[in-house]
């Protein structure tokens, strides 16, 4: 008899649909937080969240760390992605407290949460369409899925505002999102069903004028052991 490991990687999940419901309604009834309307996807936008001193601390912290941006799969192309990036040292005081705040503001467990990255773009670059989710035929997906499975909610904040270019488009919701300093974007990239949300598609227009600096913290379904 063979053991045959069930994987719901792909399909509906309950224990990923009540994670949904529980962030929903806790972002719901925050009033400085707002919904972005629209019927293909759970978006919502907090300004100011963090402050302008905040932001340029970060900003700095990426400049001193950045290097160039590496894809889990490394065979999308190099352009495919073509910010600066890099992990935020997680015993810093200000990525501590930013991290209590993400936490506070969603209801996530903070053990679900990767390691805050930084992104800078400067002109010309981008990271192009693609989804946060996992897909379970990649090669990376077997290590992923024991190292705390899909990815289910992505916490982006941008640390600058961008005097041209540099938008977050959501292609198939028909928006696109100006960055501005200090705003943190919460979306779901799974439906409600907790299957993976094909319409979370998203790409990072590439930066006209200026330069882009991003956050992100992406949540797993479950506790997130990266040396597993
Ligand atoms: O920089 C952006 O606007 C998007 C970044 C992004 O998609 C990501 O970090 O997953
Ligand atoms: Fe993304």
């Amino acid at each position: 008899m063979t053991n045959t490991i069930y994987d719901d990687g792909a399909s509906a999940s309950p224990a990923r649909a009540k994670l949904g419901a529980k962030v929903r309604a806790k972002l719901s009834r925050n009033p400085m937080v707002t919904r972005i309307a629209n019927p293909k996807l759970e978006i919502f936008g907090r300004a100011h969240f963090a402050t302008p001193q905040e932001c340029a601390a970060m900003r700095a912290m990426i400049d001193a760390g950045a290097e160039p941006s590496a894809l889990f799969s490394g065979s999308s192309g190099s352009e495919y992605r073509s910010s600066y990036s890099c992990h935020l040292d997680a015993h810093d005081p200000l990525v501590i407290g930013l991290t209590n705040r993400i936490v506070a503001l969603t209801g996530l467990d903070p053990t679900t949460g990767e390691t805050i990255q930084g992104q800078r773009y400067t002109q010309g670059q981008e990271y192009r369409l693609h989804c946060d989710y996992f897909g379970i035929t990649a090669s990376y997906w077997p290590r992923m899925r024991a190292q705390g499975g899909q990815r289910c909610w992505t916490a982006m904040m941008y640390l600058s505002d961008v005097e041209e270019g540099g938008e977050t488009q959501f292609a198939q919701c028909g928006f696109m999102i100006p960055p501005r300093e200090g705003m943190i974007l919460i979306w779901n990239n799974l439906r409600p069903d907790g299957s993976p949300n094909p319409d979370s598609l998203h790409a990072a227009l590439p930066v006209v004028k200026g330069t882009k600096y991003v956050l992100t913290k992406w949540f797993r379904e479950r506790p997130w052991t990266p040396g597993s």
